[in-house]
Parts: structure tokens; C-alpha cells; sequence
């Protein structure tokens, strides 16, 4: 994303006397972020989320800087749309500007990563709600967006489904996107985004830190070469729970398993690239760690447990 997207004075009301759902609202979207937005129900998170998508204008002040590529998943897809479900995805693609070749490729591509290339030759209307929504997700994320706008958009995905929209949030983020999100379930992606504002009386609270607790589950630590003294890229402290240089040029990442390859692949794809030399299961899967301090940033990391003994070096957990 090239420039800071930009909420000033944003309001938002609908009808010409109807109440405000939002008002006054400003907010700073910086390039490679991810933004979590709470609320409670009816609090204007869609109106919100669909602001930023541009699907919807404001009543009141500006948005700026929203990059030409920006993709938005809705919360509810009108899945009665006359198209197979690659045929919908090739159009699209095209649409964002793919040639049809591209288009079709990425499609194919989509589809297979969310476990409905079966399908690619439904009709929408025939597809059930958990598939309609991989299409959901697959057409936001066909061009490769710069900005990423997702409403609920893990809702009706299976499990594999789900851990494949966080492999592409990742992606999007480490390619330097930003990605705004919700999502009911304060678990998702929990710990890892860059900041939480929470939607209420019409205006957004920041919240500190993080606004969820970090993530529990399976660990894996990865052991990485790089030249002594190197500093090892933002992304990979983004998804790590903890990072420690045990030796010099020899680090050690404990990742939560459902994000490991995220953190190799910003290993891998560093300049100059490190070499990654072991990953293992954590020898115990951790506890999820107590609350974090309501006044303590900087915002929480994945939870890993750092393995027994390792030191914090210059690498240590942020
Ligand atoms: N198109 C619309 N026309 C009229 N009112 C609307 C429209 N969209 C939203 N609203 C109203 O705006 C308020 C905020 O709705 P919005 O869907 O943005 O909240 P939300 O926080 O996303 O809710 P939920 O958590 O239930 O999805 C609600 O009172 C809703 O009824």
C-alpha cells in the first residue's frame, strides 16, 4: 500500500435524519498493518468497515489514500449471482484488472487453497454457505490487494479454510498491505494485530494493548542462521511469540504452529535471506499465558512459552 489510508471527521448516518452511527470518527491506516475493529452489535462495525472499503460513502468529513487495489469481504455474500463459481472469480479478476489468462490462473489457484476446486464449476446458487464463502474470500484476495477489508469473513469456513484466510492475511501484511478486520471470535488472530480500536457511541476507542488475549495452541520453534549481529526482519517478530539469538547468528523463533510458515517465509524471503536450519515441535505445548496488563504496551506477540534456557538477546521478545 502505498500511502496511509485516512478517516478525518468521518461520519455516518442513514436517511437524512437518521441517528449518526458514526461521528467524528478519524483514523490512520498505515501501509503493512493489521487493524482488528471491535464493537458490540449494531455498534456501526460494517459501516465502518465498508467506509474504509469504499463501498459506502461517508455523510460527513474525507477518507483519503485508499490504494486502487482494495478488496472487501462482506458480511453476507449475494450469492445468487448468475456465475460458476470460477466463472464469478475469472470475471473479477479481470475486473481488478488480471488479463483473463491471470485471472483464470489465480482462480484456479484460490480455489485450491481453500479446499473448493471441486466446486469451480458450481453455480453460486447451488453453493452451500461454507463454500459460497471460500468464493467470498477467494475474490478479495484474487489481485492481490493492497488493502484488505474483512467482515466476518472467517464465518462458515471450515477449519482449513480458516487457518488458510490467516496464512493470507499474513501474506497480504508481510507484502506490505494492511488488512482491517472483524470478526466475532476474539481468538482470531489473536495477539497479532498491530492495534484494536473498538467502535462505540458513534466514535473509536483505541484500545491497549491488543484488545484479545494472544493465541494458545501447538507451538513449533524454528531455528535460524543469519550473519552475526543481523536483525531479524519485523514480520518475523510480528508472528513469533518469542525470539532469542542463542549463539551468534544462530536464533531461535517459538511460532505458534498454525502460523510457522508465515514466519518462514519472511525468513526465507529476508534480504539476504536466512537459512533455516530446524523446526520442531515445541517440546510442550504452553499454557495460554495470563491477561496481559491493561496499561502495558507495546501490544502482545502469539503466545509461545520461550524454551527453558534460552536467553533474550537482541532479538528478544518485544
Ligand atoms: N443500510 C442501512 N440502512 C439503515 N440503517 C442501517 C444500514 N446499515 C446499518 N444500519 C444501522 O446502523 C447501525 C450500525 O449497523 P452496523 O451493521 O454497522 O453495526 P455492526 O456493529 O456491524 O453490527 P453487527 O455486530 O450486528 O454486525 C445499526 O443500527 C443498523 O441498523
Amino acid at each position: 500500500m502505498p500511502h496511509e489510508l485516512r478517516l478525518r471527521g468521518v461520519g455516518r448516518r442513514y436517511g437524512l435524519r437518521g441517528p449518526w452511527v458514526l461521528r467524528g470518527v478519524d483514523l490512520t491506516v498505515a501501509p503493512g498493518t493489521l487493524v482488528r475493529v471491535e464493537g458490540s452489535n449494531g455498534s456501526g462495525k460494517s459501516t465502518l468497515l465498508r467506509l474504509i472499503a469504499g463501498i459506502d460513502a461517508p455523510s460527513a468529513g474525507r477518507v483519503t489514500g485508499r490504494p486502487r487495489r482494495t478488496a472487501y469481504v462482506p458480511e453476507r455474500f449475494p450469492a445468487a449471482l448468475p456465475f460458476t463459481a470460477a466463472g464469478y472469480l475469472t470475471h473479477l479478476g479481470t475486473v481488478h484488472g488480471l488479463s483473463r489468462g491471470a485471472a483464470a490462473r489465480a482462480t484456479a489457484a484460490w480455489l485450491e487453497r481453500f479446499g473448493a476446486a471441486a466446486y469451480a464449476g458450481t453455480p453460486l446458487a447451488r453453493l452451500s454457505k461454507g463454500s459460497s464463502q471460500k468464493v467470498a474470500v477467494a475474490q478479495a484476495l484474487l489481485a492481490g490487494p493492497e488493502l484488505l477489508v474483512l467482515d466476518e469473513a472467517w464465518t462458515g469456513l471450515d477449519a482449513a479454510a480458516r487457518a488458510e484466510l490467516d496464512r493470507a492475511v499474513a501474506e497480504r501484511t508481510a507484502a506490505g498491505g494492511a488488512v482491517v478486520f472483524v470478526d466475532h471470535d476474539p481468538r482470531r488472530l489473536a495477539g497479532v494485530a498491530d492495534v484494536t480500536y473498538a467502535v462505540r457511541d458513534g466514535g473509536l476507542d483505541r484500545r491497549h494493548p491488543g484488545g484479545t488475549a494472544p493465541a494458545a495452541g501447538p507451538c513449533v520453534v524454528v531455528e535460524a542462521h543469519a550473519a552475526p549481529g543481523a536483525v531479524p526482519p519485523a514480520e518475523a517478530h510480528r508472528w513469533a511469540g518469542s525470539a532469542a539469538e542463542t549463539a551468534p547468528g544462530v536464533h531461535r523463533f517459538t511460532v505458534p504452529a498454525s502460523h510457522s510458515d508465515v514466519l518462514l517465509r519472511a525468513l526465507l524471503t529476508a534480504r539476504p535471506p536466512w537459512h533455516v536450519a530446524r523446526v520442531t515441535p515445541a517440546a510442550e505445548s504452553p499454557e495460554a499465558p495470563p491477561p496481559p496488563e491493561p496499561q502495558s504496551p507495546p501490544e502482545p506477540r502469539p503466545a509461545c512459552e520461550p524454551e527453558p534456557g534460552a536467553p533474550s538477546g537482541p532479538g528478544g521478545r518485544r
